[in-house]
């Protein structure tokens, strides 16, 4: 899916923006404090239902404006599709799909595969594990069809589970044993479904993972291994019995794929430790490309890919191969960067349209 047009109102410094992109290469320029960000965060929430800057959407709003709302058609060989979605500051989400109306954001996310890449994309290495969870649950989410509502289903047994391990203290003893070994059953069943499918899922990327890594760290040799969230040699059924006393006293579930991680080493060692910003940002470009190639290569669907700030921290061979690389699959890109010097490799793209931002509104370069 491509994006053929875009309107933003009143988000952020975006009073009123509307823009054709060019269906391959998007260039946004413009000052600090511009608005660039602005725009790909605005296309961001259409791909993710949320910025990438903050987690509060009452901040997006613009200034005394009550709502924001974006609105898109896109468009692929199938045919073409209308979206839209508007958050007010009571936070009421109003979400719509070819005029349909709802409230639910997945009926919108999985219309548009987007991806971000950012100066604070190193955070899917150094950050969280929930990071790099939500990592491979993006890639799964888009080409697993299923993924999406297993996924949701395990949220909502842990949620029970976990409600019941606060509760137990103070449950009838003869209550507790039954209700417990039901969901247990149930997050065992959902549990293992999950780590099977995002081990495949990872061992599937992988092939694209390190023949990116030839050409974005060349130096290193990188190891990468999903951990399914409990120990080794135990079923999850065995790790839940193990821990739950320790569960009991603490309320929550410790054990099983929501505490799942990816382990990233070069020769044994926590990439974290060894390698430098701009190439923990290199690791990340060949770790998102390769969710996006794979991405095509199942489905033949095409990815809208965000970089903001460009210039930030990649030299410039390495800038103009991201942006070779993502071409190379048919991703519609929208880059930004402070100045056309930043990308002196530019005038060798054809097929692209340069936008120019100031004070909040945008103007297309001829
Ligand atoms: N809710 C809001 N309403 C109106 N303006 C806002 C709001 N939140 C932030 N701004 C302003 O919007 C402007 C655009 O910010 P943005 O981050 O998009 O700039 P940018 O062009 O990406 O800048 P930089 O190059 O410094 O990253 C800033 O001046 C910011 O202070």
């Amino acid at each position: 899916m491509k994006l053929d047009t875009v309107q933003i109102h009143q988000f952020r410094n975006l009073a009123n923006v509307e823009i054709s992109p060019s269906d391959s290469l998007n260039f946004i320029f413009g000052k600090n404090g511009s608005g660039k960000s602005s725009l790909l965060e605005a296309i961001h929430y259409l791909g993710f239902g949320r910025s990438f800057r903050t987690s509060k959407h009452k901040n997006v709003i613009q200034y005394d404006a009550q709502k924001f709302s974006i609105f898109a058609l896109s468009s692929d060989e199938k045919g073409s599709v209308k979206l839209g979605m508007s958050r007010s500051t009571s936070d009421e989400l109003v979400v719509s799909v070819n005029g349909n109306k709802s409230n639910r954001m997945s009926e919108l996310v999985s219309q548009l595969p987007i991806q971000i890449f950012t100066p604070q994309s190193s955070e899917l290495v150094l950050g969280s594990p929930s990071l790099r969870r939500r990592f491979l649950d993006w890639g799964l989410f888009h080409v697993e069809q299923s993924f999406g509502q297993s996924s949701q289903n395990y949220q909502k047994i842990l949620k029970q589970k976990n409600a019941l391990l606060r509760k137990s203290s103070y449950m009838p003893a003869s209550d507790y044993p039954q209700q417990m070994a039901f969901w247990d059953k149930q997050i065992v069943k959902e549990g293992e479904m999950l780590t099977k499918q995002r081990k495949a899922y990872l061992e599937a990327i992988l092939e694209h993972i390190n023949s990116n890594l030839v050409h974005f760290l060349p130096e290193f040799s990188v190891e990468i291994s999903y951990h399914r969230g409990w120990e080794k040699e135990a079923t999850l059924e065995e790790a839940i019995l193990k821990k739950s006393e320790k569960d009991i006293k603490n309320g929550y579930l410790s054990v099983g794929p929501h505490k799942a991680d990816l382990r990233i080493r070069t020769n044994g060692v926590d990439v974290a430790e060894v390698l430098s910003r701009g190439q923990l940002r290199m690791l990340v470009a060949a770790l998102q490309l390769a969710q996006i190639q794979f991405l095509k290569e199942r489905t033949n669907k095409s990815t809208v890919f965000l970089l903001d700030d460009v210039g930030a921290e990649l030299d410039e061979t390495k800038r103009e191969l991201f942006i070779d690389k993502l071409l190379e699959i048919n991703s519609q890109l929208f880059i930004s960067a402070i100045e056309k010097s930043q990308l002196p490799f530019i005038n060798k793209y054809k097929n692209k349209k340069m936008f120019h931002v100031e004070h909040g509104r945008m103007r297309e370069e001829s």
